[in-house]
């Protein structure tokens, strides 16, 4: 992708490191899980929120999903199994923009 250069991201080295640095600032870890208690479009995301997501194959494994202070569904329809991982990402991800007004400002229609 040409336009990489214009995300940041922070590599973490393990797991632990994760989640001590998630402590450190404050953050929730919000799970996106299957089994989620909460639907996304109910839950009430807060700035510093950090959405996680599992392994397009296996989730997330039972450790880290008993250390996020939430865990939220996407409804499916009956039946259905899980959604693509990118896809779930990009749902909660953009409900949680929207909910907390980040998405970016674009210039004369906004002001
Ligand atoms: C393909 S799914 C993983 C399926 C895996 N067999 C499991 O049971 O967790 C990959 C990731 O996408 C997210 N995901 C997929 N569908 C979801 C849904 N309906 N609600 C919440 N998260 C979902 C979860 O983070 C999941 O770990």
């Amino acid at each position: 992708m040409d336009y990489i250069h214009q995300a940041s991201y922070t590599r973490h080295t393990s797991w632990e490191v994760f989640a001590a640095t998630l402590a450190a600032q404050g953050r929730r870890l919000v799970l996106l899980t299957t089994g989620g208690a909460v639907r996304h479009d109910r839950f009430p995301f807060a700035p510093g929120d950090t959405i996680m997501v599992g392994r397009e194959s296996c989730g997330v494994p039972p450790d880290v999903v008993d250390r996020a202070e939430a865990r939220i569904r996407i409804p499916m329809q009956v039946g259905a199994r899980s959604l693509n991982v990118a896809l779930a990402a990009a749902i909660a991800t953009a409900e949680a923009l929207r909910r907390l007004d980040g998405f970016p400002q674009e210039g004369s229609e906004d002001a």
